[in-house]
């Protein structure tokens, strides 16, 4: 599991490891990570040219013995100081390693080390910092712990910042190395234990071995009734290809038996495609509302009252409020979820944490909103961000796919959290396997869920 702790949580584990170890010790683990994920980038340190953008706190102090470290392994490292005060024990190790301070000449450099500003950022960036960004534009870029610019906490961006090749951060990740817009200005993200010991995150991303535990897998003794039972209520004489894809989504082998309960003429389609699915009739999940066309409403109504768990998607987010206080997961994208609370798309898509927790909070179910890094929230205000995927998943239909495979883990027993979560990590991690980076359709991403399934680790 990667967790990403707030910065207020990051501060106590961080005071009380300093309590106990000696002067610099921390941020000598810090940079000495660092240093060395900058060496990996370079392949080499002797005769590389290393530019440290050092801000006044101990970000930058973390880059000035990086560059020290990088120094004396043969790199040529000058610190630009964006500040009047910079860190004292950083400079001198760096002027002693023969690093130089002062004026630089920015299109040279292989490599800049942004140690501008960590998590004791607060608001826009300096116009100095700014200046100094837009001067080393092109050069690749080494994020020290979070990219300056980006809100730590949030994952929201407002105004210029780093946007980095790496990022290294310390101790455990933050918000901002998992929620979008921020998590796209990170690069790929490098953790360097420093031996914090820190208490439950409020936000997560499962991996491979995580899922590997939660996905529901058949006993000796199972029966398909015993695996359970998933109604797809999606689809309509309009929209005929929703029942298909949902069905598709709903049968990857994950959940015993997939009845589909909707327009008469789709369910010839989806026997045609899925023999294996049969009629209506009971089950332990529902999943409603893609393609549904008018009989949305009708049909959130008639899998609420039934009293199992259900997937509400598409046309059927517009009745979400019918499944309120339910086991329900709610699936919207940014601009359904923008109808849902009423307000503007550019207002979910810039500040997506805060969006997907109000939307939990007042529908009393946990939501999924889809994107780039999909964020999964429960109502109390735990998250859990999806990572797998690829921008080939971004078709038409990919959505449906989606809300039958969670339908599947729910009928399986898997909470609505773990289904929502887990059906996510899948849907993406097969868009990827599917994709291996060339074009797909929603289909593809369903067909490839149970050869993904067989390469997860066994728990
Ligand atoms: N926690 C840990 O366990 C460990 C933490 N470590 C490291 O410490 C870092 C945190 O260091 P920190 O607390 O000194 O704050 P930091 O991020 O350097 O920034 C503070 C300074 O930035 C400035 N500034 C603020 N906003 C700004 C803006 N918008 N634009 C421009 N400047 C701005 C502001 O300056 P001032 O207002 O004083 O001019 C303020 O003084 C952390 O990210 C990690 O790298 C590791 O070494 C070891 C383990
Ligand atoms: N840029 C992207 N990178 C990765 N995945 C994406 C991207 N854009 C969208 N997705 C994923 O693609 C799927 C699209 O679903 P949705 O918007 O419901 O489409 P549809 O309604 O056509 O089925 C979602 O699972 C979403 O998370
Ligand atoms: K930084």
């Amino acid at each position: 599991m990667i967790r990403a702790h707030t910065t207020p949580q990051v501060r106590a584990a961080e005071a009380d490891l300093l309590a106990r170890l000696p002067e610099g010790a921390l941020m000598q683990r810090a940079a000495t990570g660092l240093g060395y994920a900058v060496l990996d980038l370079l392949g080499a340190a002797y005769g590389r040219r290393v530019l440290l953008l050092v801000g006044s706190g101990d970000n930058g102090g973390d880059a000035l013995y990086a560059g020290a470290l990088l120094a004396r392994r043969g790199a040529q490292v000058e610190a630009w100081l964006l500040s009047s005060s910079a860190h004292e024990g950083g400079v001198a190790a760096l002027r002693a390693a023969g690093g130089r301070i002062g004026a630089v000449r920015p299109a040279e450099f292989d490599v800049v080390v942004d140690g501008i500003v960590g998590i004791g950022g607060r608001g826009r960036l300096r116009p100095g910092a700014v200046a100094a960004l837009e001067a080393v534009a092109g050069v690749p870029v080494v994020a020290v712990d979070t990219p300056s610019g980006v809100d730590v906490d949030t994952g929201e961006v407002d105004g210029p910042h780093v946007t980095a090749d790496v990022t290294v951060t310390f101790g455990t990740h933050k918000t901002c190395h998992l929620v979008d817009p921020a998590a796209q200005a990170c690069g790929a993200v490098h953790l360097v234990d420093i031996g914090l010991d820190l208490p439950e995150a409020p936000v997560e991303a499962l991996q491979a071995a995580d899922v590997a535990a939660l996905v529901p897998r058949p006993h000796l003794d199972d029966h398909k009734y015993t695996r359970g039972v998933v109604g797809v209520r999606a689809g309509s004489a309009a929209y005929p290809g929703a029942a298909l894809l949902s069905v598709a989504g709903a049968a990857c082998g994950l959940a015993g038996m997939v009845r589909y309960d909707g327009d008469p003429a789709a369910l010839d389609l989806v026997r045609a495609a899925h023999p294996e699915v049969v009629g209506p009739g009971r089950v332990q999940a529902w999943v409603v509302g893609s393609g549904s066309d008018t009989g949305a409403e009708d049909a959130v109504h008639r899998s609420v009252a039934d009293g199992v768990p259900l997937v509400v998607d598409a046309d059927a987010l517009a009745f979400a409020a019918l499944a309120r206080g339910r086991p329900a997961v709610l699936t919207p994208h940014a601009g359904e979820l923008a109808r849902m609370l009423d307000v503007d798309r550019a207002e979910v898509e810039a500040r997506w944490l805060e969006h997907a927790r109000l939307a939990a909070r007042r529908y009393d179910a946990v939501v999924l909103l889809k994107g780039r890094h999909t964020v999964v929230a429960r109502p109390d205000g735990r998250v859990r961000v999806t990572t797998t995927g690829t921008p080939w998943l971004a078709t038409a239909g990919a959505g449906d796919v989606l809300g039958g495979l969670i339908g599947s883990l729910l009928a399986a027993g898997l909470d609505p959290f773990a289904a929502a979560s887990v059906g996510s990590w899948l849907h993406g991690a097969a868009a990827t396997l599917a994709s291996r980076h060339g074009p797909i359709v929603a289909s593809d991403v369903a067909a490839a869920v149970p050869a993904l399934v067989a390469t997860l680790p066994t728990p």
